[in-house]
């Protein structure tokens, strides 16, 4: 992977949504899931989104990542000004070249080994078949997995999994990394572990990292902590992260 990132033209800043507005129907009224949002997140930051159930904080990661259309608001990223003004298929392909994501379930082929599962996606970008197979190795090591490259997901503990996730979310070197509760479905080792990796892709790759979790354990690895509430982000604060914080209980 490339040490340092081209900032797009929006400079420091991955990342900007402005008056983002979400309704879900619910019978017959209209629920406001996101109330006027505006969010901004840095390059080489990791920036944790918390809140409770149901505060809204997978549907603001779904509208900033253009997975989900806002009814109103603007979410510029990288050198786009206005992701939602282009087609989905310009979207898709913003993602493809530039996004990572990580989610709590893992999301692997069942059928694929470790290696192929990150392959798939950089023959996808267009790497040919060996560029592929000699950067997804690469990855793999990099995430502890060297020694499980043939391995299909069957026979992978779930910290191993969700480092394949990861492996393969970076292995693409993305300027933006999206991970929703990418450790709640760990033990503390593993959940450590799986941040770890997260804050080196914000120092070390320069990745804007954005990090939705419940876990208030993991505040301690984030540039910065945004709060959200029922819709509203209710608090945004930076802070100093230490990389070399424990997660887990030995
Ligand atoms: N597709 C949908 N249709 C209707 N309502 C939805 C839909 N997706 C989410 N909601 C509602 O929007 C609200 C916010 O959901 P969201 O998943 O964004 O919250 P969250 O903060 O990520 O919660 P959790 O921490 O439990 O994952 C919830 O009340 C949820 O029921």
């Amino acid at each position: 992977m490339n040490a340092t990132k081209t900032h797009g033209k929006h400079g420091d800043f991955a990342i900007e949504a402005k008056g983002l507005v979400k309704r879900f129907k619910s019978g017959k009224a209209f629920i406001e899931v996101l109330k006027n949002v505006d969010f901004d997140a840095r390059h080489g930051d990791l920036t944790m989104v918390m809140g409770p159930s149901g505060s809204g904080k997978s549907t603001l990661i779904a509208a900033l990542s253009g997975l989900l259309r806002p009814e109103e608001g603007k979410v510029s990223a990288l050198d786009v000004d206005n992701l939602w003004k282009m087609s989905s298929g310009k979207i898709d392909k913003f993602r493809l070249d530039h996004c990572g994501f990580i989610f709590q379930g893992f999301n692997l082929f069942p059928a694929l080994s470790a290696l192929q599962q990150v392959e798939i996606v950089l023959k996808f970008q267009g790497l040919s078949k060996s560029d592929a197979r000699k950067q997804a190795m690469i990855t793999l090591k990099e995430v502890g997995l060297g020694h499980r490259l043939h391995q299909r997901p069957s026979i992978l503990s779930g910290g191993e999994k969700q480092r394949v996730a990861i492996a393969r979310a970076l292995a693409k070197n993305p300027q933006i990394l999206f991970a929703d509760e990418p450790t709640s479905a760990l033990d503390g080792e593993n959940g450590q572990i799986v941040i770890q990796l997260l804050r080196r892709a914000a120092t070390q790759h320069g990745a804007a990292v954005i990090c939705v979790t419940h876990d208030p354990r993991l505040e301690a690895w984030a540039d910065r902590v945004i709060k959200i509430e029922d819709g509203i982000i209710i608090s945004d604060e930076r802070r100093v992260p230490d990389p070399n914080a424990a997660l887990a209980h030995h």
